[in-house]
């Protein structure tokens, strides 16, 4: 799939100074970005974090999810090693978009989870699509990867997609009152791991 590369940029942020770099998918029109820090076109792994869009937790402060939290924490490790790369994909909601998010929001506060609001909206649980990587890891030089996720359908998929993923580091982050349920759903549905200190998903520790 061709993705074009728009610009790029300095980007200075509270975690490191990054290089900001605009791609847009004609097919789509959607407009992905990559931040990049340090060396990382000599063909080693880089640490890399590939976001989704979620607008209420990455700009609006919501504790419905872990994203916000996540994307500093992917943000605040690549800074301490000094090079990786995070590409902040533009699909919101898992693909259904912003506004079908706030649909599914307000289902789920009528009592479904994050699978059955989908289901009920008439989609299916996870539309995302991840073709866009491979090019845009290209043009900044990535060669491989070792992915900051809890999910590992999301290392499949972007293996089919042509990334080489070198391995994957947990992304433990934002857990809270509010989305404890979001995120036993995710580990139960999804396939999501939150390791055994987290108290979610199978395969938290059983307390005596
Ligand atoms: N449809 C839908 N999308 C959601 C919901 N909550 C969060 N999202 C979106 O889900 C995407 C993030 O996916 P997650 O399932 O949280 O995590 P992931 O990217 O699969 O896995 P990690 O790499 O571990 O974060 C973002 O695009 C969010 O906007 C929800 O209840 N319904
Ligand atoms: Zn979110």
């Amino acid at each position: 799939m061709p993705i074009h590369h728009i610009a790029s940029c300095r980007l200075p942020t509270r975690f490191a100074e990054f290089e900001l770099h605009g791609f847009q998918d004609p097919a789509s029109g959607h407009e992905h970005l990559a931040l990049t820090l340090g060396d990382i076109g000599d063909g080693l792994p880089v640490l890399c974090r590939v976001h989704s869009e979620c607008m209420t937790g990455d700009a609006l402060f919501s504790q419905r999810c872990d994203c916000g939290a996540q994307l500093a924490a992917a943000l605040e490790r690549i800074a301490a090693r000094g090079r990786g790369v995070v590409l902040y994909l533009r699909q919101e909601g898992r693909g259904i978009g912003l506004m079908n998010k706030i649909r599914a929001y307000g289902l789920q506060d009528a009592g479904a989870d994050t699978v059955e609001a989908n289901a009920r909206l008439g989609f299916a649980a996870d539309l995302r699509d991840y073709a866009m990587c491979g090019p845009m890891l290209a043009h900044v030089r990535v060669a491989s990867i070792e992915l900051m996720t809890n999910n590992p359908r999301k290392l499949d998929a972007l293996r089919e997609a042509g990334v080489v993923v070198a391995g994957r580091i947990g992304l433990v982050h934002g857990v809270n009152p509010h989305n404890r349920r979001y995120l036993a759903t995710k580990a139960a549905k999804l396939g999501h791991l939150f390791g055994p200190a987290s108290g979610i998903g199978p395969e938290a520790e059983v307390l005596p």
